[in-house]
């Protein structure tokens, strides 16, 4: 398959396809399900603005990404380990090396940051 320019069409199939992974994921389901409830189409709008904010300098996500996370319950090292891999099987599915590597280094960055958070130590990478 050949793999997607990097546009905001791209970034929008990345972000269905990948929370379609999530929701079908017995262990992450419930926790975004909790969580989300009935108002999945707004919580993807925002994060294809967020990814369109991070990866093409649009700026049109302003949130508290971290707050947002820690008022969560129920989210296990497990759940990280499984967000990741499912994150960079997606990625690394859609687009070429380079740019899933850089997709992958956000998601990274901001996981080391959660999980700091939650348990005051990296677990899963
Ligand atoms: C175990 C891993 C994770 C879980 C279970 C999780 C779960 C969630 C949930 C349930 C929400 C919606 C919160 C709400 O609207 O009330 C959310 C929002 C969000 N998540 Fe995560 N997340 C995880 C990891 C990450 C990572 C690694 C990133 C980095 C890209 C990320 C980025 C975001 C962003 C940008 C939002 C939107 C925040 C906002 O609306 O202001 N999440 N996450």
């Amino acid at each position: 398959m050949s793999t997607l320019e990097l546009t905001p069409a791209a970034i929008a199939t990345l972000v269905h396809t990948f929370y379609d992974d999530v929701r079908a994921d017995p262990e992450l389901a419930p926790i975004f399900n909790n969580a989300i409830g009935d108002q999945w189409e707004p919580h993807l709008a925002r994060m294809v603005e967020f990814w369109c904010t991070v990866m093409l300098g649009h700026k049109s996500f302003q949130g508290n990404v971290f707050g947002t996370h820690m008022q969560l319950s129920g989210v296990e090292p497990r759940h990280f380990r499984r967000w990741l891999d499912l994150f960079m099987a997606t990625v690394q599915r859609l687009f070429a090396p380079e740019v899933a590597e850089e997709f992958l280094i956000v998601a990274r960055r901001i996981a080391s940051s959660l999980q700091y958070g939650y348990y005051g130590k990296v677990v899963a990478e």
